[in-house]
């Protein structure tokens, strides 16, 4: 692992020093808004491959970084490699989102075991090992995995959904056999993250992108407890790599959810208000976020205000500036250029 970390001013907030302009990387910063994205994706074939391939991985993780600059890099990859690892059929279909065979009973599960992911989680960690020689000494690297739940919702669904109902469902008709699922994706997660870290991550972010959907007692249940579990172990054979949760859609949670879980820091969704999360910076945690990706797309002095607005809001919290969720892909290159300019425009 690489030793000199001191000059990363993404850790900076991490350490307790405010950083002035705050450090910036935006969720989805690799991806099909980029003309070199698009042109990587067609020679790799399909997008799974794309993840499994180190060469091609790392190559359009560097894309925005070459481009804008930013403090951090993210490790191309996705939530769903942990279930394709652990035997599910995962596919992507051109512009029609993930596709899995569901697994809804026990019988489904279990075909699926922590055994089998040894090739394809060493394929994402050697990315990460390149990624680590090939970014500039300054850019962070940030691994990361999806929480549980937000996994499970997936699998159990075998697409995306608009309410999570199959696995809200499983979680409330048979609470014991759907936690032995999360517990799979769970101890799953550790072994993922771990190896991102023992290939040179610098931080590690959850994302539970469907934290939103559950009653606070089921939110209890299967975000924090979780989300904990992961947090505790992978800090124990870790101690000192950041971890952020992203629970998006949970802000009236966010303090239970900061608490049960003990996170480093917090990536807040676009709807959080920017009261909150001064609150919460205030406390000490590290808060992250939260531009609205749509407003990266219509630019303009729009984006400039709330760019300010948001930055000085923060100004001497422990905060990273990023997006509220992920950039879309019809987001003009030059309005991402335009926000790092602004952002840095000023101390
Ligand atoms: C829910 C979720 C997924 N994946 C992810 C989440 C959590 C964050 C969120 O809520 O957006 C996380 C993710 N997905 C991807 C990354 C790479 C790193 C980065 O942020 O730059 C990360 C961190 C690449 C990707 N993952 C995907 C793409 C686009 C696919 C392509 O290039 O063909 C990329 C760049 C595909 C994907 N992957 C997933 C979906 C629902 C889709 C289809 C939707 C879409 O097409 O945008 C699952």
């Amino acid at each position: 692992m690489d030793s000199d970390v001191s000059e990363r001013r993404f850790l900076d907030p991490f350490a307790g020093k405010a950083v002035s302009p705050p450090p910036v990387w935006l969720m989805r910063q690799a991806g099909r808004y980029l003309p070199e994205y698009r042109q990587v994706r067609v020679e790799a074939g399909s997008f799974l491959k794309l993840c499994y391939t180190p060469r091609l991985a790392a190559e359009v993780t560097l894309q925005p970084i070459r481009r804008f600059g930013f403090d951090a890099a993210i490790l191309f990859s996705d939530i769903l490699v942990v279930p394709d690892a652990l035997g599910q059929t995962v596919r992507f279909e051109e512009g029609e989102g993930p596709r899995l065979d569901p697994v809804q009973t026990l019988a489904d599960l279990d075909r699926l075991a922590l055994s089998k992911t040894g090739s394809k989680f060493s394929l994402v960690c050697e990315t990460v090992e390149r990624l680590r020689r090939d970014l500039p000494q300054e850019t962070a690297l940030i691994g990361f995995c999806g929480a549980p739940w937000t996994v499970a919702t997936y699998v159990v669904e075998g697409r995306g959904s608009a309410d999570q109902s199959a696995a809200r469902h499983w979680a409330y008709r048979d609470p014991d056999g759907f936690q032995r699922l999360i517990a799979l994706l769970t101890d799953a997660s550790i072994e993922y993250l771990s190896g991102q870290v023992r290939a040179g991550a610098d931080a590690l972010q959850i994302f539970d992108s469907w934290a939103g959907s559950l009653a606070d007692d089921q939110f209890e249940r299967w975000v924090i407890g979780p989300t904990a579990k992961i947090v505790r172990e992978v800090r124990a054979r870790h101690p000192g790599v950041p971890i952020i949760g992203f629970p998006r859609g949970a802000a009236a949670l966010l303090e239970g959810y900061i608490e049960g879980t003990s996170v480093d820091g917090v990536s807040c969704d676009t709807a959080c208000p920017l009261g909150l999360m001064q609150q919460t910076a205030r406390n000490g945690q590290v808060v992250q976020g939260n531009l609205d990706p749509l407003l990266l797309v219509s630019g303009g002095d729009a984006l400039d205000r709330r760019v300010d607005e948001i930055r000085a809001a923060m100004k001497g919290l422990p905060f990273i500036f990023n997006l509220g969720h992920g950039i879309v892909p019809d987001t003009p290159p030059d309005n991402v250029a335009r926000l790092v300019k602004r952002l840095r425009s000023t101390n």
